[in-house]
């Protein structure tokens, strides 16, 4: 069993990494494990670009390959908001709770044909000596009128995914890592994994 770090201080992706690496015999030590007094900025304006931050940032420190993820919910009526700035939606301070209650009221009145959405994914792998490496994976869906479920995070309890009758939080972490767009983006790094075990 390889150990790898995923330069992330968020449990709901923790658990899921853990889940989701435990077949390619990866264990996953997180920053919550390391210091959680890191704090990197995410200064980009794309996902991609704050994975490769947050990867690149502590394989620098550390000198050994980092994982990191960026991800957001993209709404169509709002544009693609609140997209990179997801986690910072109803402020500085993350809290999963307000920034739901926040996209209900800003999609308030607007029909279920119009709540288009998309979850989406960067995991980036930055390696000493080798060239970063990253992907985007998404899972399409819409959003509900009130929040169902607690499974999951962030927003899956206002997220249904295409197809769907429930929201993500209603789904198992079993169901949710089979179509989720964190699992679309580490199938696509599953040939790195598979030296890295
Ligand atoms: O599967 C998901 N199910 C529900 N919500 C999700 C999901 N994936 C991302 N999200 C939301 C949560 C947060 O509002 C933002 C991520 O922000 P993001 O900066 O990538 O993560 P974070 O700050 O929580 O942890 P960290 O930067 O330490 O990895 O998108
Ligand atoms: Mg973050």
């Amino acid at each position: 069993m390889k150990e790898l770090l995923v330069a992330t201080k968020n449990e709901g992706k923790i658990g899921e990494f853990r889940d989701m690496f435990s077949k390619y015999n990866i264990s996953v030590k997180s920053l919550l494990d390391l210091d959680e007094s890191i704090d990197i900025e995410e200064t980009g304006t794309t996902f991609e670009e704050n994975a490769v931050i947050k990867a690149q940032t502590m394989m620098e420190q550390l000198n050994i390959p980092v994982v990191a993820d960026d991800s957001g919910l993209e709404v169509d009526a709002l544009n693609g908001a609140p997209g990179v700035y997801s986690a910072r939606y109803a402020g500085i301070e993350k809290d999963d709770n307000e920034n739901l209650q926040k996209l209900l009221n800003n999609l308030e009145g607007i029909p279920e044909s119009q709540r288009d959405a998309r979850f989406v994914c960067a995991v980036a792998v930055a390696r000493p000596g080798a060239a970063t490496i990253v992907k985007r994976g998404t899972c399409e869906g819409s959003i509900a009128n009130e929040p169902q479920g607690s499974h999951g995070f962030g927003y899956d309890p206002v997220f249904i995914p295409k197809g769907a009758s429930r929201t993500m939080a209603e789904h198992t972490s079993d169901e949710k890592n089979k179509i989720s767009h964190r699992h679309h983006a580490i199938k696509q790094i599953e040939e790195w994994l598979k030296t890295q075990a």
